[in-house]
């Protein structure tokens, strides 16, 4: 528990109660003097009712029952004076604290109606310079301070006077600053350190810091030996260190509001004269009001804009254009968008890497220098949002590739391949800026010399680019997805081409292979080979439902001497033209192959002895009939017959027809043997 007794500010006072809210056990030494309650005697502390009044008292312990503080401060009236104050209550530890201002009602509605007209007007402001400058000059006329200005915080915490009214005595038309005023800070900045992290924690805590008197002596509570935590507490005095850090500044009166962005603390409302200023709670509470109204205003201006620039960045975006589904190279999508990227990205250049190959467009390093970068990126940054550097030269993944003239780098990982993937990368030439430090960074916040306009350090930075905003990064992501959806959709659809294209070649070699394992060349019927799995698969159904099938042999009589007459290619002819005309005159149920040579087989399913017999003597007829040009009689076939008979397998089906074959050879020829019966 932290005692600072000695810390509370004269302008308010502090009364600490016993858990119960009855009895006071210390009360800051203005009490007395304020109130106009008499100073307790050593030792003798009064009842609450008696400083607040009975109904006051009560209303304090019904509205603290169960709660750590009350809803809103509550006026009063003190029973012993004619002026009015307000309060606050609320629990610190074993205590409740009671918070004391005196209250200056006069002119309260006419507050009210400034107020609400400074309100309208922040909320109709469309830029932030325009919202800033008026909210600085409308707090300026409210309080009176002799300056009034906003200072940003950076991402490294360093305050930026990014606005600023100044009261109109300060400035005399000349120029010059008259004697005990206040100088300009506008566009000078304040070292992160005079924002130590302790400060900005009590900014998040109580956003309104009053100051009245930055010389006031502070109140100290009694007795002094009270163990009591006042951290809390709104009226608390500067800590030593902040009240002589605002001596050195010539600060004598100080009112400072924080304006709360979505991120933490966006910025603080400075209010400071060089005399003691005096602020009473409704003009206090109205500076936070327009504080709080612009901050919200300007939030809402910053999102309009960055949704303004992401739906630019969606519009140019390759996927949203009508070549959604004419998948186009990555190259073509490059030089097609290139420009529009580069200035979206406020870069001047831009490179895209994928599976080796570099395209370049602007200004952009040397296509090695970015093959290398690329190479260590893709080891050092596995995570897939982009990768950024405002200075090149100083970052170890870029220091080295000769990127000098490029001091900024946006890269964004696309996820083209689960191996590798693909780059786009943003280049943003140096941008030397001049800064002017209202402080000397480097020196103690407790010795802050400089802070006139004349004195201001500059400070000459090189070496660094424009900052990549968190708006770009964004963008970068949404583009990032969109191209590696692009390059992704055109590689699926060339490997889809090759596999196509492959499947086809493999659907031909496969038809080729089925036609060289299963058919004769020369007369395309069946070859052996598929004849014989025909006459297997005959034989099975045969053997199972007892379906008789009948095997034809034949062959050409007198063969070779066609072949030795009219040479090979004739008889090639013969032995097509026999194919055709056989094939031809068969049902669809029974198959023709050829055996091997001038022999030919059919398969007649269905068939006995008698219809097997009936479809020799046709087809033997009919090639009787068949003349083929250079012939000068026609050509005859012998014909052995075989019937299925049990027991039958493709070996001893064949062997009998071949024997009735050789017997209708014997026999003379152009005739049709039956094949007897094997012994079963
Ligand atoms: N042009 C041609 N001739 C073939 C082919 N296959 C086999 N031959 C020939 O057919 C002839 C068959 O002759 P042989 O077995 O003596 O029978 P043949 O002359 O028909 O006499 P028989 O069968 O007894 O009437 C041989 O000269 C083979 O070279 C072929 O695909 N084309």
């Amino acid at each position: 528990m932290s005692k600072h007794h000695s810390l509370l500010q004269s302008f308010g006072a502090l009364l600490v109660l016993d858990a119960d809210s009855r009895r006071i056990q210390a009360i800051s030494s203005n009490v007395a003097v304020m109130l106009g309650v008499s100073a307790p005697e050593e030792g003798r502390f009064p009842m609450l009712s008696s400083v607040l009044g009975k109904r006051l008292s009560q209303r304090v312990r019904y509205e603290l029952q169960g709660q750590q503080r009350l809803p809103g401060p509550l006026t009063f009236k003190c029973p012993t004076r004619s002026n009015r104050f307000q309060l606050h209550a609320y629990r610190a530890g074993a205590h409740v604290l009671v918070e004391i201002e005196p209250l200056n009602t006069l002119g309260k509605q006419r507050l009210l109606g400034t107020v609400n007209e400074r309100l309208m007007r922040l909320a109709e402001a469309t830029h932030q310079e325009e919202l800033l400058d008026y909210l600085v000059m409308a707090v300026q006329e409210l309080t009176g301070h002799d300056r009034v200005s906003v200072c940003h915080f950076d991402s490294d915490w360093h305050g930026l006077i990014v606005a600023e009214s100044l009261s109109a005595s300060s400035v005399k038309p000349s120029g010059e600053l008259p004697l005990g005023r206040l100088p300009a800070l506008l566009g000078q900045r304040f070292p992160a350190k005079d924002f130590p992290i302790a400060l900005r924690r009590a900014y998040e805590r109580h956003p309104v810091r009053l100051i009245q008197d930055v010389a006031a002596t502070c109140e100290d509570l009694q007795p002094r030996d009270v163990a009591v935590d006042v951290s809390a507490c709104f009226l608390r005095a500067p800590a030593p260190e902040r009240q002589l850090y605002l001596q050195r500044l010539g600060v004598r009166g100080a009112l400072s509001v924080a304006m709360q962005g979505d991120a933490g603390l966006w910025g603080l409302l400075y209010c400071h004269s060089a005399t003691a200023h005096p602020v009473t709670p409704p003009v206090r509470d109205a500076v936070r009001t327009l504080v709080q109204m612009a901050t919200q205003r300007l939030l809402l201006l910053r999102a309009r804009q960055e949704a303004r620039y992401l739906q630019r960045v969606q519009d140019s975006l390759v996927l949203s254009s009508n070549n959604r589904l004419k998948p186009q190279n990555p190259y073509q999508l490059f030089t097609q968008h290139a420009d529009t990227w580069q200035s979206l990205f406020r870069a001047h250049g831009v490179a895209l890497w994928v599976k080796g190959s570099v395209y370049q467009s602007g200004n952009t390093p040397k296509p090695e220098a970015i093959s290398q970068f690329v190479t260590r990126i893709e080891k050092a940054h596995i995570h897939s949002g982009p990768w950024c550097t405002q200075e090149t030269t100083k970052e170890p993944l870029t220091s080295s590739l000769g990127m000098l003239e490029h001091s900024g780098v946006l890269a964004i990982p696309l996820p083209t391949s689960p191996t590798q993937r693909s780059w786009l990368i943003f280049f943003r030439p140096e941008q030397v800026e001049t800064l002017y430090w209202a402080m000397q960074p480097s020196s103690s916040p407790l010795h802050p010399l400089m802070l006139s306009p004349s004195a201001a350090w500059c400070e000459e930075v090189t070496g660094k680019s424009e900052a990549w905003q968190r708006v770009e990064r964004l963008a970068a992501m949404d583009l990032g997805e969109d191209l590696t959806l692009a390059i992704s959709a055109y590689e699926i659809s060339t490997l889809n081409m090759h596999l196509e294209r492959e499947r086809k070649a493999l659907a031909d070699a496969n038809q080729r292979l089925e036609q060289l394992a299963h058919f004769d060349p020369l007369t395309q019927v069946w070859n052996r080979y598929r004849i014989e799995q025909a006459i297997d698969a005959q034989l099975v159904a045969a053997q199972r439902y007892g379906a008789a099938f009948a095997l034809l042999l034949f062959d050409v009589d007198h063969f070779k001497q066609i072949n030795d007459t009219l040479g090979h290619s004739v008889g090639d002819d013969v032995l097509v033209s026999l194919a055709r005309l056989v094939e031809n005159s068969l049902r669809g149920c029974d198959h023709l192959g050829r055996w091997g040579g001038e022999e030919f087989v059919v398969l007649a399913t269905h068939s006995n002895m008698e219809a097997a017999e009936g479809l020799a003597e046709r087809l033997r007829s009919l090639v009787a009939t068949l003349y083929v040009n250079g012939l000068d009689q026609p050509m005859t076939v012998s014909i052995g017959v075989a019937v299925w008979q049990h027991g039958d397998s493709c070996k001893t089906l064949i062997a009998r027809a071949d024997t009735a074959m050789y017997q209708a050879k014997r026999n003379g020829r152009n005739r049709v043997e039956i094949a007897a019966k094997s012994a079963p």
